[in-house]
Formats: structure tokens, C-alpha cells, sequence
């Protein structure tokens, strides 16, 4: 299981203080886990695409991160030029503060904004950030990046007041049928959490303990 496992993993490091030198491992280990991608900030993508050059791991990066608060106009810009920059996959965080203000319209353009932005050239993924939602907004929110054309809803940034439970997985993966991916995201931190989260539904894990997670250890946790 832990084989497949690591199949599922984006490798990440999103922390502000992250280093050229723990870039470069980061890159390391998904080359040598073979994991999905690395999810490095912006800022690192044109390093980290140069360093998995040749190999099967993607470049993943991430849109108005973490608070989403920024325009439809500048998540579009900064999804051009991260695939500018060599960016395969883009998570995004949507407008929370929209949608908890019933503003459907405007959550929905953002969302289409990057997913356009991307069109033909990167794998877009929604971070809807469920530890600040009620269960009707987790649906809506899900309904609305489906209506934009994400490929992949994704539950947390990691840096907000909680991360993936099997719950929210399991209410995504209802919400979105079974065409759309799952990514569940922040506090996953051993084998037992992954299982969990997959058997609820997730096809893709956001993990920065993502070499715990496929050797069976445990790393601590934020939460
Ligand atoms: O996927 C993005 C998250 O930041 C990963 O969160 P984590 O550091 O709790 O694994």
C-alpha cells in the first residue's frame, strides 16, 4: 500500500523560510520516492523544474496562497507565469471571504480565472481551506470550482486553523462525483492518516511529511 502511496504524494515545502538547500532535497526525495510532484512556492518553481528535469515528478505550485484574497486578475498573472516558469499542476485558494458572503459570482470568476490561465498547459487544483467553512459552503465551494472547471478540489493550505479530516474528504468526494479529483492537505503525517484520507476519497495527498508517510513512520504535527 505504501508503494502506491507515494504515487499520490505531493511533496511539499511552502514554508516563508524554506532554503535552496531544503529545495534541493525536497527535489531529492521525490525523485527518490517517486513521488507525484513537489509543491514549492512560486518564487522556487523555475529552480525545482530545473532540478527534476528528465525525471517523472511534476511541478506544483500555489495561487494566492494562503488567504486567497488576492484578484481573479492577479491569481491569473501569477498562474501564467509560474508556467512560464515550469509549473505542471496550480493550487489555488479560492475567495473565502466571497463565498462565506454568498458572492457566487465573483468565487466562481476567480476560480475560472486561473483555470483558464492554465488551459491545455498545467493541472488545476482548488484549496477551498474547509477548517474556516460550514458544511454548506464546503458544498458550494466544491460546486463552484466544479462549475469553473477545476480538475482537482483540495481540502486546506496548511496554514490556516486546521487540515484534511476523513469527513471532508468524504463530503468532497460526494460533492464532486467521481470525475474531479480529491487532494486532502495539511496534518497528514503518517501511512494510518493517508489510508485514511484515500479510503474517504482522496487522490492526491499535500503532505510536507511525505518520506514519514511512506516509510511507515510518524511525523509531528501543527494541529
Ligand atoms: O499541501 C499543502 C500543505 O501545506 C501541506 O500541509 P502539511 O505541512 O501539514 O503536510
Amino acid at each position: 500500500m505504501t508503494v502506491e502511496i507515494a504515487g499520490l504524494i505531493d511533496h511539499t515545502l511552502l514554508k516563508a523560510d524554506a532554503t535552496k538547500e531544503q529545495i534541493e532535497v525536497l527535489c531529492e526525495e521525490a525523485k527518490e520516492y517517486k513521488f507525484a510532484s513537489v509543491c514549492v512556492n512560486p518564487t522556487w518553481v523555475k529552480y525545482s523544474s530545473e532540478l527534476l528535469q528528465g525525471s517523472t515528478v511534476k511541478v506544483c505550485t500555489v495561487i494566492g496562497f494562503p488567504l486567497g484574497a488576492n484578484t481573479p486578475e492577479v491569481k491569473a498573472f501569477e498562474t501564467a507565469n509560474a508556467i512560464e516558469n515550469g509549473a505542471q499542476e496550480v493550487d489555488m485558494v479560492i475567495n473565502i471571504g466571497a463565498l462565506k458572503g454568498q458572492n457566487d459570482e465573483l468565487v466562481e470568476r476567480d476560480i475560472r480565472a486561473v483555470v483558464e490561465a492554465a488551459k491545455g498547459k498545467a493541472l488545476t487544483k482548488a484549496i477551498i481551506e474547509t477548517s474556516l467553512l460550514t458544511k454548506e459552503e464546503k458544498i458550494r465551494a466544491c460546486q463552484l470550482a466544479v462549475k469553473a472547471g477545476i480538475d482537482f478540489v483540495k481540502t486546506s493550505t496548511g496554514f490556516s486553523t486546521g487540515g484534511a479530516t476523513v469527513e471532508d474528504v468524504a463530503l468532497m468526494r460526494e460533492t464532486v462525483g467521481p470525475d474531479i479529483g480529491v487532494k486532502a492537505s495539511g496534518g497528514v503525517r503518517n501511512t494510518k492518516d493517508a489510508q485514511a484520507v484515500i479510503a474517504a476519497g482522496a487522490t492526491r495527498i499535500g503532505a510536507s511529511a511525505g518520506v514519514a508517510i511512506v516509510n511507515g513512520l510518524t511525523a509531528e504535527t501543527d494541529y
